[in-house]
């Protein structure tokens, strides 16, 4: 869902992966696996996807098994603690080039265009108990972009008068964030993409 308001408020950032899913890969087929490691650019929008609009906001909670001391602050055994994910992953000491709420894939790429060292480990957890499945959902989510942007071009629907319809965003509420189900067949057109 995220993915599909991304391309639609970042028309650029769709458009340049589609050039490079037609350089690297063709209009002939669809992307594999096996390309990927030619499609950095692909693979900057997922991981900018899961930063933009994470997922899982405030991860999952956890507990102290024992009294602990943290910065000077008394935790008592069995408190909730929660990780602020969200916060993280748009906070402007880690992502300070440029603006931390816009969708910028580029800014998991180093001088030379190949992905650099953030994996956006914050969306999945962090360390011990972090996201068992999370190189599935990662290669799961890769296929899926990949392969809609490679046939699909994803923009704001026209009324009668030609006008674009503007989109509303709304995320739901709750432990699992994502924009809302009912904008997405009112305000966006997903047409195949000409050949
Ligand atoms: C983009 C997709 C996904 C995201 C963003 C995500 C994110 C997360 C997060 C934030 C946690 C909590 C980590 C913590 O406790 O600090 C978690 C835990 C977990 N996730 Fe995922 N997840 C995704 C997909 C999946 C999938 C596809 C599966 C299974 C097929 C899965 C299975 C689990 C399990 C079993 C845990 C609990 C791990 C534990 O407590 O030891 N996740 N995930």
């Amino acid at each position: 869902m995220a993915s599909m308001l991304a391309f639609v408020f970042y028309p650029s950032a769709q458009k340049r992966a589609q050039a490079e899913l037609d350089r690297v890969v063709g209009r002939g087929r669809l992307p594999t696996f096996e390309d990927q490691p030619l499609l950095p650019y692909v693979s900057a929008v997922c991981r900018e996807l899961l930063r933009w609009h994470v997922i899982v906001p405030l991860s999952i909670a956890h507990s102290p098994t024992k009294d602990d001391i943290y910065d000077r602050m008394f935790i008592p055994k069995g408190t909730p603690m929660l990780m602020n994910a969200w916060a993280i992953l748009h906070g402007p000491e880690v992502y300070p080039a440029s603006d931390p709420e816009g969708f910028k894939p580029e800014r998991f790429l180093t001088t030379e265009g190949a992905l650099n060292d953030d994996d956006v480990q914050g969306a999945f957890g962090l360390r011990r108990r972090s996201c068992v499945r999370l190189h599935f959902a990662n290669s799961m989510l890769w296929i899926m972009v990949a392969s809609v942007l490679a046939t699909f071009d994803v923009t704001k629907t026209k009324d009668g008068r030609g006008n674009e319809i503007p989109v509303d965003v709304n995320d739901s509420d709750g432990f699992v964030s994502h924009p809302l189900r009912s904008i997405v067949p009112f305000a966006q057109e997903v047409v195949k993409r000409k050949s």
